[in-house]
């Protein structure tokens, strides 16, 4: 089993929290309130902007220019992301002065700094650890709704679905995936310890940040 799929398993039960959220089973079967993904949306461009920060950290923190050039397409990937986002608030009628004027909510601060801090005081691998279950639980929920068939026609909540399930986003997760395994090849089994860690925190932050878009707090 890979080092990655030993974090996943172990970070149970909180993956499976994270990935069948209510708030995904919504956005699956369309029935989310649109005031709870329009909450989500506009706390999600302050996470991206935030998260951008700690992959530019992959670039400052690279030991070769191979490394370098896969944050920077993880970077590409990102900013993708963000006319998604931005394409849904103009489609909803908010003006993207309101989403840039979006004060941060707690779940989001406390995630976005945990994952610069392990970012910032760790390498490599540790930053890795923090951002993966970002990309490659969205990978996994772009991949389960598509494959469950479940999406009602008309879901107004399609093209989310479909950027998260696209062939491209889920082969630029993968590579995340690979260059996080091979900067933990020389690790020992305390810093093996530190990774999960990290890890199963971020995931339980990806299902605070559900909630928060649930509870509409801040
Ligand atoms: C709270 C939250 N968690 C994860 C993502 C998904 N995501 C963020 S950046 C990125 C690309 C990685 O290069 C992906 C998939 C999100 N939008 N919001």
């Amino acid at each position: 089993m890979s080092i990655f799929q030993q974090l996943v398993q172990h970070s149970q039960p909180h993956w499976t929290q994270y990935i069948q959220h209510d708030f995904v089973q919504g956005i699956a079967t369309g029935t989310l309130p649109k005031a709870a993904f329009q909450h989500y949306l506009k706390q999600d461009y302050r996470y991206l902007f935030q998260y951008s920060r700690a992959l530019s950290l992959g670039i400052f923190k690279a030991d070769n220019f191979a490394q370098m050039a896969q944050a920077n397409e993880a970077i590409s990937i990102l900013l993708k992301e963000i006319n998604v986002h931005l394409q849904f608030c103009q489609q909803w009628g908010i003006a993207e002065s309101e989403v840039f004027a979006t004060e941060e909510s707690f779940a989001c601060i406390a995630y976005t700094r945990y994952v610069l801090d392990c970012g910032i005081n760790g390498g490599l691998a540790e930053l890795y650890a923090a951002l993966l279950p970002c990309a490659a639980g969205y990978a996994e929920i772009g991949r389960w709704i598509k494959n469950s068939g479940i999406s009602a026609e008309n879901n107004p909540y399609q093209a989310w679905i479909d950027a998260y399930a696209a062939d491209d986003f889920q082969a630029g997760v993968q590579k995340m995936i690979y260059l996080f395994e091979s900067v933990c090849c020389q690790l020992n089994e305390k810093q093996l310890q530190n990774l999960q860690t990290i890890f199963t925190t971020a995931t339980k932050m990806e299902i605070a940040f559900w909630q928060m878009g649930l509870d509409l707090t801040l």
